[in-house]
């Protein structure tokens, strides 16, 4: 069986976006009837704005928008979207809008399509219809799709450009991020095999979401709530804990006049749930409860009969049931419960956006409820920061939404067949052997940064100091250059931890504990940082850079399950970083050697 990592298409290997040299020619977009790059901002986040009129319908696909202009003007010619999988693909409903109008064409494409076995609509409208350009915003995400359409248009002598990789620059970050957003489900579910989870509340200005008593009805105006029917639409499934239902008696179901129908999810432990609740009627939408193994079967019984799933896990826990629904293709979840399971849920990590409705009202109470229970912090350092804030007043209330978790960008992926003679010209895309390395015992361990092999870098101050490993070096260098005592205390610390592990462990507390004193430009410089830590590593060690020569011809990956930027990930969905840099710096070992040979050969 093909190794994952060789199933997906073409993709680019520079390793952001922003600041990072980048061996691929960039286009800064130049066709016939030169066009503006604004043009071409304003136009994909048009396609993206209409693939999100369907958002939550087109589950588990993801929302595809298609604007067709007039040659390369302005003007719109035809549009469409997917309105649910199974219906005519956006691009050909474009196309059929556009009829003649559409030849020698610009087609705005907020993802590539879905160019797979036995389907090659969206790919054969735009061919047929002589389209002369296609742009871009998102290669598709999932590996076994991500490339194909993009190829096949480019191998019918179609102009393809892609955001981030042929049209570059900040010109083009809205039109992007507008892509990303509408498909953010589909994003996390590819990056981190969990489906997209919203924590929705809603508090008083005091942060309560309920009075003492428990009564919480209502809390936010009826505007409000009327956008979070909205949300429920988008939605596969609404999570609440076992005591909302208890108090509340809620419905759970989309009421805007909507067509999507989300499935309700009741979690909980005991099982002591009421005979008689709205939920149960499933006739309004499927409901699952989930609990612990053997609770109240008698009850369990009776909640089957009517209809109502019963999912039981050794021990009921958010992570658990974000795998199920992830096994069952669900791509976002609303977690609408109160505070008791949302703190285990953000614990978990399965939280990766929050909505809070905060209500101009004032109901005080030391035990009145509160939007997030105890997540064991004790100093405000520690506090989550959410990313990408919004606000927007809705009625009386202020809705504040942002991410706990950014939406990832899969871009660039691992490398794939067709690029690797890119990174490495001695490697054959068709015979290449992986070799992954992980932890330090494996054949290939002393490639990992964990490995005990110290390295004399220059510190701070010039002067030339040992680090233990190349993570001690890596991690420390998080807050070298940092003007503050704090900083360079730290930096000491994780040069002396006991064990790379350690050093590990200790700059990625400080980090997330201390992100005020991580160097501005950490971001940015963090490869730049670990390509001179190795090859410094490999520099020193002979049999180190014997062994890494060896390797010619194989693809290196850090077979790490859990680390997405500088490992594989378990499935080939990582960015591999740190086994690109390995087979960079290969290629730069052998190229060395090759130029030393030749100049020897010719002098003797
Ligand atoms: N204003 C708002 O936006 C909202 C307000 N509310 C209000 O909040 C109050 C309820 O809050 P709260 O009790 O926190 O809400 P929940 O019932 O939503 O969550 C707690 C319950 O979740 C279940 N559960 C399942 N797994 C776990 C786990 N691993 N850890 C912890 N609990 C788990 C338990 O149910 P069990 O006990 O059955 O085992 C537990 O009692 C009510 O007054 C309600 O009106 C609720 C939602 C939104
Ligand atoms: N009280 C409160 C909310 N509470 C949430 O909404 C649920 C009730 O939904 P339904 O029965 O479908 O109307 C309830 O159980 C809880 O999860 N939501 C809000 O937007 N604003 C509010 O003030």
């Amino acid at each position: 069986m093909p190794h994952p990592f060789f199933r997906s298409p073409p993709l680019p290997i520079t390793p952001c976006r922003s600041n990072h040299p980048s061996p691929r020619r960039i286009i800064t977009y130049s066709v016939a009837g030169a066009s503006k790059p604004s043009r071409d901002v304003s136009l994909l986040r048009r396609a993206a704005d209409l693939a999100d009129r369907s958002a939550g319908c087109t589950s588990p696909h993801p929302n595809f928008g298609c604007v067709i202009t007039r040659g390369s003007s302005d003007e719109v010619v035809g549009e469409g979207f997917l309105y649910a999988q199974g219906t005519k693909c956006a691009e050909l409903q474009a196309v059929e809008a556009a009829g003649e109008l559409a030849r020698g064409g610009v087609v705005y494409l907020n993802l590539e399509p879905g160019d797979c076995y036995g389907d090659h609509t969206a790919v054969s409208a735009l061919v047929q219809a002589g389209i002369s350009r296609v742009v871009v915003g998102l290669r598709h995400p999932l590996q076994h799709l991500r490339g194909k359409a993009i190829q096949s248009l480019k191998s019918e002598g179609i102009q393809v450009h892609v955001l981030g990789e042929d049209l570059q620059g900040r010109q083009y970050e809205e039109a992007l991020k507008s892509c990303l957003t509408v498909n953010a489900p589909l994003l996390y579910r590819a990056a981190f095999h969990v489906p997209f989870s919203v924590l929705k509340y809603a508090m008083t200005l005091d942060g309560k979401i309920a009075a003492s008593s428990g009564h919480a009805s209502w809390v936010s105006s009826r505007l409000s709530r009327g956008r979070v029917f909205e949300l429920r639409g988008r939605s596969d499934a609404i999570v609440v804990g076992g005591n909302t239902v208890r108090r509340d008696d809620p419905q759970l179901t989309a009421r805007h006049g909507g067509g999507h129908v989300p499935v309700r999810i009741v979690m909980s432990q005991t099982f002591d749930l009421p005979e008689e609740a709205k939920l149960w009627n499933v006739l309004e939408a499927y409901t699952i409860v989930a609990t612990q193994r053997g609770a109240r079967k008698d009850l369990q019984k009776k909640l089957a009969a009517k209809g109502v799933e019963v999912i039981e896990f050794d021990i009921l826990n958010p992570g658990d049931v974000m795998a199920c629904c992830y096994d069952r293709d669900y791509l976002s979840v609303l977690w609408e419960c109160g505070g008791g399971l949302a703190a285990p849920a953000i614990r978990a990590g399965v939280i990766h956006k929050v909505y809070a409705f905060v209500a101009p009202k004032i109901i005080g109470g030391s035990n009145a409820p509160s939007p997030v229970g105890e997540l064991g912090m004790v100093q405000m350092s520690q506090a989550l920061n959410l990313v990408d804030v919004s606000f927007e007043q809705i009625g009386p209330d202020m809705l504040i939404s942002g991410y706990l978790q950014p939406i990832p960008d899969l871009f660039p992926m691992i490398p794939s067949a067709n690029e690797i003679p890119s990174i490495d010209p001695t490697l054959s895309p068709y015979e290449t052997n992986i070799i992954s390395f992980y932890k330090t015992w494996d054949p290939f361990g002393a490639f990992s940064n964990f490995s005990a092999h110290p390295i004399e870098m220059p510190y701070e101050n010039g002067e030339r100091t040992m680090w233990p490993s190349v993570e001690h070096y890596y991690q420390a260098h998080k807050f070298v250059g940092v003007d503050s005592p704090v900083a360079r205390e730290f930096v000491e610390k994780i040069k002396t931890a006991n064990s790379p592990e350690e050093a590990a462990r200790m700059g990625r507390r400080l980090q997330r504990e201390h992100p005020k004193l991580v160097r501005a430009d950490w971001e940015r410089i963090k490869t730049d940082v670990m390509y001179r830590a190795l090859k410094c590593k490999f520099l020193t060690y002979p049999h180190l850079n014997t062994m890494l020569r060896s390797t010619a011809g194989s693809v290196l990956v850090e077979a790490s399950p859990h680390d997405l930027f500088w490992g594989g990930g378990r499935e080939g969905e990582g960015l591999n970083y740190l086994g690109r840099l390995l087979m960079q710096l290969r290629s730069e070992v052998l190229q060395k050697e090759a130029s030393s040979n030749f100049t020897l050969t010719q002098s003797t």
